[in-house]
């Protein structure tokens, strides 16, 4: 199936000659939650800026749902919807407008009902009275996402839905992207919270100084997470590893003092019962032990650091 948008070879220098993108190309397709992970001013909002029209790319191509987002804008447009990170609408008006208002901006005929169904899944039914500066934080986000639904958008862009949020609205936010999951809606999220992309994503995307540098399904990723390490402190250091041992993935550091057994936390056995025997018969004998796992964190800040 045609990826529901793709960007191709996309590159941006703004104006003072600075280059936020290089060479940009992805694949989203319908359906996926995709995550973009990235440090600060790593090109995560100008990408996301492209694609829906707010800034003009220096070359490349976009296209949306098929249509060029720059020959084409309109129709390409209508198909995205953008939570931004901030609330940009006026603080008097009221919930249940400001959603049929969005509508109207993308030239549709109002509908109710669709307000009425956006503003309940969102929970803020009971609030659809209410001027926006009488609306707690949490509830501001999910009128960004109600205002970003408005017009039935095929593709949901979310900007760190979750920055500076507490869990309870993070958690809120994570059921919300579910639900529209659910129902068809393709949504790439930028976040800098791994456990979020952990939580979400269907892929990730890790971008740094402008270029896409990794681009994984999560599951492959999470097989990468569930490397563990044992670390074995040995009583007596040993010179090399004893041969009866050598079947298993072993390493000696420390100048021998401590053992390290590499294992797949995923895999159906991950030895240590028959490693701890093999080293009684050996004669290994350790007065403690300990495991660490590498995490998606780990994996991120190693690959931003490499690129
Ligand atoms: N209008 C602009 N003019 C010049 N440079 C800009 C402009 N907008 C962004 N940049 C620069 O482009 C780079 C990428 O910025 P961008 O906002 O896309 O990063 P980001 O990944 O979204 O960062 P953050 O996680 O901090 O939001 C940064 O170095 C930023 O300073």
């Amino acid at each position: 199936m045609a990826p529901i948008l793709s960007v191709r070879d996309l590159d941006k220098t703004y104006d003072g000659g600075f280059q936020a993108l290089k060479s940009v190309s992805l694949d989203i397709q319908e359906g996926e939650v995709f995550a973009l992970l990235g440090p600060n001013g790593a090109g995560k909002t100008t990408l996301i800026s492209l694609i829906c029209g707010l800034v003009r790319p220096s070359s490349g191509s976009i296209l949306v749902g098929g249509h060029d987002a720059l020959k084409d804008y309109r129709a390409a447009r209508q198909l995205i919807g953008l939570v931004p990170q901030e609330m940009p609408t006026a603080p008097f008006e009221k919930v249940g407008d400001t959603v049929a208002f969005t509508r109207g901006l993308f030239g549709l005929r109002p509908d109710s009902n669709l307000v009425e169904k956006i503003l309940k899944d969102l929970t803020l039914w009971d609030k659809r009275d209410n001027q926006i500066m009488a609306l707690s934080g949490g509830m501001k986000r999910r009128l960004l996402v109600a205002k970003a639904l408005a017009h039935e958008p095929k593709i949901l862009f979310l900007d760190e839905p979750t920055a500076g949020v507490d869990v309870e609205l993070r958690h809120d936010m994570w059921r919300i992207v579910d639900s529209l999951k659910e129902r068809g809606v393709t949504i790439i999220l930028t976040t800098h919270y791994i456990e979020e992309a952990e939580e979400m994503a269907d892929r990730v995307g890790v971008i740094n100084g402008g270029e896409i540098i990794l681009v994984e399904d999560k599951s492959e990723l999470m097989r990468k997470l569930g490397r563990k390490v044992l670390t074995l402190s040995l009583v007596e250091p040993l010179p090399a590893v004893p041969d009866a041992l050598s079947g298993y993935n072993l390493e000696l550091e420390d100048d021998g003092s401590s053992l390290t057994y590499t294992y797949d936390t995923q895999a159906e056995r991950t030895g240590i019962t028959a490693l701890l025997t093999d080293l009684s018969t050996a004669g290994v004998r350790f007065h403690d032990l300990q495991t660490d796992q590498s995490s998606l964190e780990d994996i991120f800040v190693d690959l931003v650091k490499r690129s």
